[in-house]
Protein backbone atom coordinates (compact mmCIF):
# COMPACT_ATOMS: atom_id res chain seq x y z
CA UNK A 1 0.00 0.00 0.00
CA UNK A 2 1.04 3.79 -0.69
CA UNK A 3 2.11 6.11 2.12
CA UNK A 4 -0.92 8.16 2.87
CA UNK A 5 0.34 10.80 1.36
CA UNK A 6 0.49 9.61 -1.71
CA UNK A 7 -2.83 8.45 -1.20
CA UNK A 8 -3.66 11.67 -0.91
CA UNK A 9 -2.35 12.70 -3.42
CA UNK A 10 -3.76 10.73 -5.96
CA UNK A 11 -7.00 10.85 -4.57
CA UNK A 12 -6.65 15.08 -4.78
CA UNK A 13 -5.49 14.87 -8.37
CA UNK A 14 -8.87 12.07 -9.08
CA UNK A 15 -10.87 14.12 -7.53
CA UNK A 16 -9.50 17.81 -8.72
CA UNK A 17 -10.24 18.92 -4.93
CA UNK A 18 -8.74 19.65 -1.73
CA UNK A 19 -12.04 19.71 0.21
CA UNK A 20 -13.00 17.87 3.25
CA UNK A 21 -16.54 17.50 4.53
CA UNK A 22 -16.53 17.27 8.16
CA UNK A 23 -19.38 14.83 9.49
CA UNK A 24 -20.25 16.76 12.78
CA UNK A 25 -24.17 16.60 12.77
CA UNK A 26 -26.15 16.37 15.68
CA UNK A 27 -29.52 15.50 15.69
CA UNK A 28 -31.38 18.75 16.44
CA UNK A 29 -29.95 20.46 13.14
CA UNK A 30 -31.32 17.53 11.23
CA UNK A 31 -34.25 19.06 9.42
CA UNK A 32 -37.86 17.71 10.39
CA UNK A 33 -38.94 16.46 7.77
CA UNK A 34 -36.24 13.99 7.46
CA UNK A 35 -36.47 13.40 11.44
CA UNK A 36 -40.25 12.35 10.60
CA UNK A 37 -39.20 10.29 7.58
CA UNK A 38 -37.54 7.67 10.00
CA UNK A 39 -38.92 7.96 13.48
CA UNK A 40 -40.82 5.69 14.61
CA UNK A 41 -43.05 5.78 17.63
CA UNK A 42 -42.84 1.82 18.57
CA UNK A 43 -39.14 2.22 18.59
CA UNK A 44 -37.15 3.29 21.47
CA UNK A 45 -35.14 6.74 21.34
CA UNK A 46 -31.86 5.28 21.22
CA UNK A 47 -32.85 3.43 18.37
CA UNK A 48 -34.69 6.20 16.10
CA UNK A 49 -31.26 8.52 17.17
CA UNK A 50 -28.93 5.33 15.51
CA UNK A 51 -30.85 5.44 12.46
CA UNK A 52 -31.43 8.82 12.26
CA UNK A 53 -27.76 10.04 12.33
CA UNK A 54 -26.81 7.13 9.84
CA UNK A 55 -29.02 7.72 7.40
CA UNK A 56 -28.55 11.89 7.49
CA UNK A 57 -24.95 11.52 6.94
CA UNK A 58 -24.93 8.46 4.75
CA UNK A 59 -26.85 11.07 2.30
CA UNK A 60 -24.29 14.13 3.29
CA UNK A 61 -21.45 11.52 2.37
CA UNK A 62 -23.07 10.25 -1.30
CA UNK A 63 -24.37 14.03 -1.65
CA UNK A 64 -21.00 15.84 -1.37
CA UNK A 65 -18.95 12.81 -2.84
CA UNK A 66 -18.09 14.14 -6.19
CA UNK A 67 -16.67 17.37 -4.61
CA UNK A 68 -14.75 16.34 -1.55
CA UNK A 69 -11.17 14.37 -1.50
CA UNK A 70 -12.31 12.84 2.17
CA UNK A 71 -14.63 13.46 5.29
CA UNK A 72 -13.53 14.26 8.61
CA UNK A 73 -15.68 12.89 11.43
CA UNK A 74 -15.30 15.13 14.43
CA UNK A 75 -15.17 12.15 17.69
CA UNK A 76 -17.38 14.51 19.80
CA UNK A 77 -20.60 14.26 17.74
CA UNK A 78 -20.32 11.26 17.97
CA UNK A 79 -19.49 10.73 21.92
CA UNK A 80 -22.36 12.75 22.67
CA UNK A 81 -24.27 9.80 22.10
CA UNK A 82 -22.21 8.05 23.96
CA UNK A 83 -21.51 4.12 22.15
CA UNK A 84 -24.95 4.62 20.31
CA UNK A 85 -22.95 7.22 18.50
CA UNK A 86 -19.69 5.06 18.59
CA UNK A 87 -21.73 2.65 16.74
CA UNK A 88 -22.53 5.59 14.27
CA UNK A 89 -19.13 6.58 13.45
CA UNK A 90 -18.10 2.57 13.34
CA UNK A 91 -20.74 2.03 10.67
CA UNK A 92 -19.77 5.71 8.56
CA UNK A 93 -16.13 5.21 8.56
CA UNK A 94 -16.76 1.95 6.61
CA UNK A 95 -19.17 3.53 4.41
CA UNK A 96 -17.06 6.21 3.55
CA UNK A 97 -13.95 4.07 3.20
CA UNK A 98 -16.03 1.87 0.88
CA UNK A 99 -16.25 4.97 -1.81
CA UNK A 100 -12.78 5.75 -1.38
CA UNK A 101 -12.91 8.53 0.44
CA UNK A 102 -10.37 9.74 2.32
CA UNK A 103 -11.35 8.84 6.25
CA UNK A 104 -10.07 11.28 9.04
CA UNK A 105 -10.65 10.83 12.65
CA UNK A 106 -10.92 14.30 14.54
CA UNK A 107 -10.47 13.11 17.78
CA UNK A 108 -7.51 15.47 19.04
CA UNK A 109 -6.15 12.78 20.88
CA UNK A 110 -2.94 11.72 23.27
CA UNK A 111 -1.39 11.17 26.55
CA UNK A 112 1.37 9.17 28.03
CA UNK A 113 2.64 6.98 25.50
CA UNK A 114 1.08 3.85 26.56
CA UNK A 115 -1.73 5.51 26.95
CA UNK A 116 -1.55 7.19 23.14
CA UNK A 117 -0.98 3.40 22.15
CA UNK A 118 -4.44 2.84 22.86
CA UNK A 119 -5.95 5.61 21.03
CA UNK A 120 -3.21 5.03 18.06
CA UNK A 121 -4.41 1.15 18.05
CA UNK A 122 -8.19 2.16 18.13
CA UNK A 123 -8.26 4.31 15.02
CA UNK A 124 -5.22 3.95 13.02
CA UNK A 125 -3.56 0.74 13.86
CA UNK A 126 -4.42 -2.44 15.66
CA UNK A 127 -5.38 -3.94 19.04
CA UNK A 128 -4.29 -6.91 20.45
CA UNK A 129 -6.79 -9.31 21.72
CA UNK A 130 -6.31 -12.63 23.38
CA UNK A 131 -3.96 -14.10 20.36
CA UNK A 132 -5.00 -11.80 17.31
CA UNK A 133 -4.68 -8.44 16.40
CA UNK A 134 -7.78 -6.31 15.44
CA UNK A 135 -8.75 -3.54 13.73
CA UNK A 136 -11.29 -2.06 15.00
CA UNK A 137 -11.57 1.18 12.79
CA UNK A 138 -10.13 2.13 8.93
CA UNK A 139 -9.06 5.39 9.35
CA UNK A 140 -6.67 6.68 7.35
CA UNK A 141 -5.39 9.59 9.74
CA UNK A 142 -6.22 10.92 13.16
CA UNK A 143 -5.53 14.32 14.59
CA UNK A 144 -3.75 14.63 17.56
CA UNK A 145 -2.38 17.29 20.66
CA UNK A 146 1.02 17.79 20.77
CA UNK A 147 0.81 18.95 24.06
CA UNK A 148 2.57 15.94 25.74
CA UNK A 149 5.81 15.88 23.70
CA UNK A 150 7.60 12.98 21.38
CA UNK A 151 7.19 10.50 23.51
CA UNK A 152 2.97 10.92 23.46
CA UNK A 153 3.60 11.60 19.32
CA UNK A 154 5.97 8.48 18.43
CA UNK A 155 3.39 5.29 19.21
CA UNK A 156 1.05 7.42 16.26
CA UNK A 157 4.48 8.04 14.28
CA UNK A 158 5.26 4.31 14.09
CA UNK A 159 1.59 3.29 13.66
CA UNK A 160 1.59 5.88 10.35
CA UNK A 161 5.11 4.12 9.22
CA UNK A 162 3.57 0.36 10.09
CA UNK A 163 0.01 1.22 8.75
CA UNK A 164 0.78 3.92 5.84
CA UNK A 165 -1.33 6.38 7.98
CA UNK A 166 -1.35 9.76 8.68
CA UNK A 167 -1.16 12.04 11.40
CA UNK A 168 -2.11 15.74 11.80
CA UNK A 169 -0.96 17.72 15.06
CA UNK A 170 -1.93 20.87 16.43
CA UNK A 171 -0.13 23.44 15.39
CA UNK A 172 -2.08 26.79 15.09
CA UNK A 173 -5.41 26.60 15.83
CA UNK A 174 -8.86 28.19 14.47
CA UNK A 175 -10.00 29.53 17.46
CA UNK A 176 -9.95 32.71 19.31
CA UNK A 177 -8.61 32.11 22.18
CA UNK A 178 -5.74 29.94 20.42
CA UNK A 179 -3.13 32.70 21.11
CA UNK A 180 -3.46 32.28 24.87
CA UNK A 181 -0.72 29.34 25.03
CA UNK A 182 0.04 28.77 21.12
CA UNK A 183 1.63 32.47 20.84
CA UNK A 184 3.81 32.64 23.47
CA UNK A 185 7.27 33.58 22.83
CA UNK A 186 10.05 31.39 24.02
CA UNK A 187 13.42 32.19 23.04
CA UNK A 188 12.03 34.58 20.27
CA UNK A 189 10.27 32.03 18.33
CA UNK A 190 6.40 31.87 19.06
CA UNK A 191 5.13 28.67 20.79
CA UNK A 192 3.53 27.16 17.31
CA UNK A 193 6.39 27.66 15.67
CA UNK A 194 8.43 25.68 18.22
CA UNK A 195 5.61 22.59 17.45
CA UNK A 196 5.96 22.97 14.03
CA UNK A 197 9.35 22.31 14.19
CA UNK A 198 9.09 19.20 15.94
CA UNK A 199 6.18 17.88 13.53
CA UNK A 200 8.99 18.24 10.77
CA UNK A 201 11.50 16.50 13.16
CA UNK A 202 8.55 13.59 13.61
CA UNK A 203 7.95 13.08 10.09
CA UNK A 204 11.45 13.37 8.63
CA UNK A 205 11.34 9.81 7.91
CA UNK A 206 7.67 9.35 7.34
CA UNK A 207 8.16 10.69 3.48
CA UNK A 208 6.12 9.11 0.81
CA UNK A 209 7.17 9.10 -2.94
CA UNK A 210 5.63 12.47 -4.05
CA UNK A 211 8.49 13.87 -1.37
CA UNK A 212 5.57 14.54 1.12
CA UNK A 213 5.71 13.54 4.60
CA UNK A 214 2.96 11.93 6.09
CA UNK A 215 3.15 13.46 9.50
CA UNK A 216 0.95 16.99 8.85
CA UNK A 217 -0.03 19.76 10.76
CA UNK A 218 -3.71 21.78 11.66
CA UNK A 219 -3.39 25.20 10.97
CA UNK A 220 -6.50 26.88 11.18
CA UNK A 221 -7.93 29.27 8.31
CA UNK A 222 -8.55 31.90 10.47
CA UNK A 223 -4.39 32.31 11.05
CA UNK A 224 -3.36 32.86 7.60
CA UNK A 225 0.25 35.07 9.03
CA UNK A 226 0.34 32.03 11.10
CA UNK A 227 -0.51 29.54 8.00
CA UNK A 228 2.49 31.37 5.42
CA UNK A 229 5.17 30.62 8.70
CA UNK A 230 4.21 27.06 9.12
CA UNK A 231 4.40 26.07 5.69
CA UNK A 232 8.36 27.52 5.59
CA UNK A 233 9.07 25.52 8.46
CA UNK A 234 6.90 22.41 7.27
CA UNK A 235 8.12 22.54 3.41
CA UNK A 236 7.02 19.15 2.92
CA UNK A 237 3.90 18.42 5.29
CA UNK A 238 0.03 18.69 4.39
CA UNK A 239 -1.67 21.20 6.24
CA UNK A 240 -5.28 20.02 7.79
CA UNK A 241 -7.13 23.63 7.43
CA UNK A 242 -10.46 23.68 9.22
CA UNK A 243 -12.45 27.20 9.83
CA UNK A 244 -13.49 28.64 6.57
CA UNK A 245 -16.81 30.02 6.74
CA UNK A 246 -18.97 29.68 9.61
CA UNK A 247 -15.72 30.76 11.89
CA UNK A 248 -14.64 33.23 9.78
CA UNK A 249 -11.60 31.86 7.68
CA UNK A 250 -11.46 33.44 4.21
CA UNK A 251 -10.64 31.17 1.02
CA UNK A 252 -8.74 33.79 -0.54
CA UNK A 253 -6.02 33.50 2.19
CA UNK A 254 -5.34 29.59 1.81
CA UNK A 255 -2.72 31.01 -1.05
CA UNK A 256 -0.82 31.47 2.37
CA UNK A 257 -0.42 27.54 3.01
CA UNK A 258 -0.29 26.13 -0.03
CA UNK A 259 3.01 25.02 -1.10
CA UNK A 260 5.24 26.16 -4.09
CA UNK A 261 3.40 23.75 -6.53
CA UNK A 262 0.51 25.30 -4.35
CA UNK A 263 -0.21 21.73 -2.87
CA UNK A 264 0.21 20.59 0.15
CA UNK A 265 -3.33 21.53 1.85
CA UNK A 266 -6.60 20.01 2.91
CA UNK A 267 -9.35 22.21 3.52
CA UNK A 268 -12.45 21.29 5.97
CA UNK A 269 -15.90 22.92 5.85
CA UNK A 270 -18.27 21.30 8.47
CA UNK A 271 -21.38 23.37 9.14
CA UNK A 272 -21.52 25.27 5.67
CA UNK A 273 -21.48 21.68 3.99
CA UNK A 274 -24.16 19.68 6.69
CA UNK A 275 -26.19 22.14 7.19
CA UNK A 276 -26.11 23.76 3.56
CA UNK A 277 -29.73 23.25 3.65
CA UNK A 278 -30.45 26.22 6.06
CA UNK A 279 -29.01 28.36 3.23
CA UNK A 280 -30.09 26.96 -0.07
CA UNK A 281 -32.98 24.52 -1.08
CA UNK A 282 -34.62 24.06 2.42
CA UNK A 283 -36.55 21.64 1.49
CA UNK A 284 -33.45 18.82 0.19
CA UNK A 285 -30.70 18.69 2.15
CA UNK A 286 -29.05 16.83 0.18
CA UNK A 287 -29.41 19.05 -3.16
CA UNK A 288 -28.26 21.75 -0.53
CA UNK A 289 -24.97 20.21 0.43
CA UNK A 290 -24.10 19.28 -2.88
CA UNK A 291 -24.34 22.76 -4.25
CA UNK A 292 -22.37 23.91 -0.78
CA UNK A 293 -19.71 21.66 -1.52
CA UNK A 294 -19.45 22.25 -5.03
CA UNK A 295 -19.22 25.57 -4.97
CA UNK A 296 -16.77 25.70 -1.64
CA UNK A 297 -14.27 23.40 -3.98
CA UNK A 298 -14.72 25.85 -6.64
CA UNK A 299 -13.74 28.97 -4.84
CA UNK A 300 -10.69 26.76 -3.50
CA UNK A 301 -9.57 26.22 -6.72
CA UNK A 302 -9.93 29.13 -8.17
CA UNK A 303 -7.79 30.66 -5.12
CA UNK A 304 -4.89 27.37 -5.23
CA UNK A 305 -4.31 27.10 -9.09
O1 LIG B 1 -8.70 19.64 14.19
C1 LIG B 1 -9.65 20.21 13.64
O2 LIG B 1 -10.21 19.71 12.68
C2 LIG B 1 -9.96 21.59 14.04
C3 LIG B 1 -8.90 22.36 14.47
C4 LIG B 1 -9.07 23.74 14.61
O3 LIG B 1 -8.15 24.47 14.89
N1 LIG B 1 -10.29 24.27 14.36
C5 LIG B 1 -11.38 23.51 14.00
O4 LIG B 1 -12.45 24.08 13.76
N2 LIG B 1 -11.24 22.15 13.90
C6 LIG B 1 -12.41 21.29 13.57
O5 LIG B 1 -12.86 21.62 12.26
C7 LIG B 1 -14.29 21.65 12.20
C8 LIG B 1 -14.74 23.04 11.82
O6 LIG B 1 -16.13 23.08 11.63
P1 LIG B 1 -16.89 24.27 10.86
O7 LIG B 1 -16.48 25.54 11.52
O8 LIG B 1 -18.33 23.95 11.05
O9 LIG B 1 -16.47 24.22 9.42
C9 LIG B 1 -14.77 21.15 13.56
O10 LIG B 1 -14.89 19.74 13.47
C10 LIG B 1 -13.63 21.50 14.49
O11 LIG B 1 -13.57 20.61 15.60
Amino acid sequence: MLNFSDRLIDAIKKKNSVLIAGIDTTIENIPDYFIKRFYYNEKSEIDNLKTILFEYNRRIIDAVEENVVGVKFQAAFFEQYSYHGFEVLHKLCEYAKNKKLIVIFDGKRNDISSSAKGYSNAYIGETPVFNKKIRFFEFDAITTNPYLGQDSIKPFVEDCERFKKGLFVLVKTSNPSSADIQDIVVEDKKLYEIVAEKVYEWGKNCVGKEGYSDIGAVVGATQPEAGKRIRQILPNSFLLVPGIGVQGGKVEDLKYFVDSNNMGIIVNSSRDIIYAYKNYVNSDFEKSSYLASKNIKESINAVIS
